[in-house]
């Protein structure tokens, strides 16, 4: 039995980091395991221009603490009014790595999101022109389709006819729950890339409904069943290289998320990594852990790998179960079982 396993260093390809005093308590959490991350515009208000990008960027690298080595990729939050020059111009200079896509009132903080797609046409043609990456949370909004059923509506009526009328345009589907999504991944071509939470390789949607309502189990895209779990483990632990490590660590406080109308998300910086060893060791992949969390993503995103590598050893990781924030404790995501190896 392996008691150590060195990894090139891991980067997430999906965070939020919020702003202000919830910012400065959760960067150290990703700062300490993470080189870079894809940092997501979903503020209020969003951040949608390059300069706005630039000083939220700022503000990160401001608020990282001395010696830590950490750097926040960029992305803007795509609008109806997105100006494709401005996209263009911030790119160029270096400032941003992916463009989000949120359909107006798919999740947390997206009001601002696209309506209708015609819209931000011009954009996405700009973007495969210049080989700019578009982030996508897929889920169809419509109050006719039922929540479990939402991500793959969105892959037949949205993410397929986007990409045939923007060919070449690179894209990732976002944290992905469903067997629908892995299926359409796999069936393309390596324009195409898809993230995978921590959380999603661990919870269905018993582990958020059955025996009483789990409040801290709640995200969107909303958890799946059983079998669409399975299926993003095969695809998490397969090396196959469209599928790789966005945690969509999602911080909100106690008091928001433990309301009659609580907030989704599920914050998982701080054992992340411990996390990811154990599913990856369960499933006879240890091996492959590298891959999903380590190569791929930069892979997609042309970028290098990274130089310097991070080590787990087999013992029971310390992190707290709520960190404390000025705004309120935020409660560590709960794989349901004890851990198993820690980050060194
Ligand atoms: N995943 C979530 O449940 N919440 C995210 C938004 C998102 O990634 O959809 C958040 O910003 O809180
Ligand atoms: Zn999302
Ligand atoms: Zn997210």
């Amino acid at each position: 039995m392996t008691d150590t396993l060195t990894i090139r260093r891991p980067d997430d390809w999906h965070l939020h980091l919020r702003d202000g005093a919830m910012m400065r308590a959760v960067l150290p959490h990703t700062a300490a395991h993470f080189a870079r991350a894809i940092i997501m515009p979903n503020l209020v208000p969003p951040v949608v221009t390059g300069a706005q990008a630039q000083a939220y960027r700022d503000r990160i690298m401001a608020a990282l603490p001395e010696g830590m080595d950490f750097t926040p990729l960029m992305t803007l939050y795509l609008t109806e009014d997105t100006d494709a020059a401005d996209v263009a111009a911030a790119h160029a200079a270096g400032l941003i790595t992916a463009v989000k896509l949120y359909p107006a009132g798919a999740t947390t903080n997206s009001a601002s999101g696209v309506a209708n797609f015609d819209h931000v046409r011009p954009v996405l043609e700009k973007m495969a022109e210049i080989g700019l990456p578009l982030c996508v949370h897929g889920e169809v909004t419509d109050a006719d389709i039922d929540i479990f059923d939402r991500e793959a509506v969105f892959i037949d009526r949205v993410l397929d006819p986007i990409r045939r009328a923007t060919p070449g345009l690179r894209v990732v589907m976002e944290h992905i729950t469903t067997s629908d999504a892995v299926d359409y991944a796999s069936a393309q071509d390596d324009s195409l890339g898809a993230t995978i939470t921590t959380h999603h390789l661990v919870i269905n949607r018993n582990h958020i409904l059955a025996g009483g309502i789990k409040p801290h189990y709640y995200c969107l895209p909303v958890a799946k069943r059983e079998e669409h779990r399975l299926a993003l483990r095969r695809a998490a632990t397969s090396g196959d290289a469209r599928f790789f490590l966005g945690t969509d660590s999602a911080p909100h406080t106690d008091a928001n998320k433990l309301l009659p109308c609580g907030c989704a998300g599920c914050f998982t910086a701080p054992n992340t990594m411990s996390i990811l060893a154990q599913v990856f060791e369960q499933d006879g992949a240890l091996d492959r852990l590298e891959a999903f969390a380590s190569l791929n993503g930069p892979a997609f995103y042309g970028l290098p790998a990274n130089d310097t590598t991070l080590t787990l050893t087999r013992s029971a990781p310390a992190y707290p179960p709520h960190i404390d924030t000025e705004d309120g404790p935020v409660t560590v995501f709960d794989p349901g079982w004890p851990l198993d190896w820690s980050v060194t």
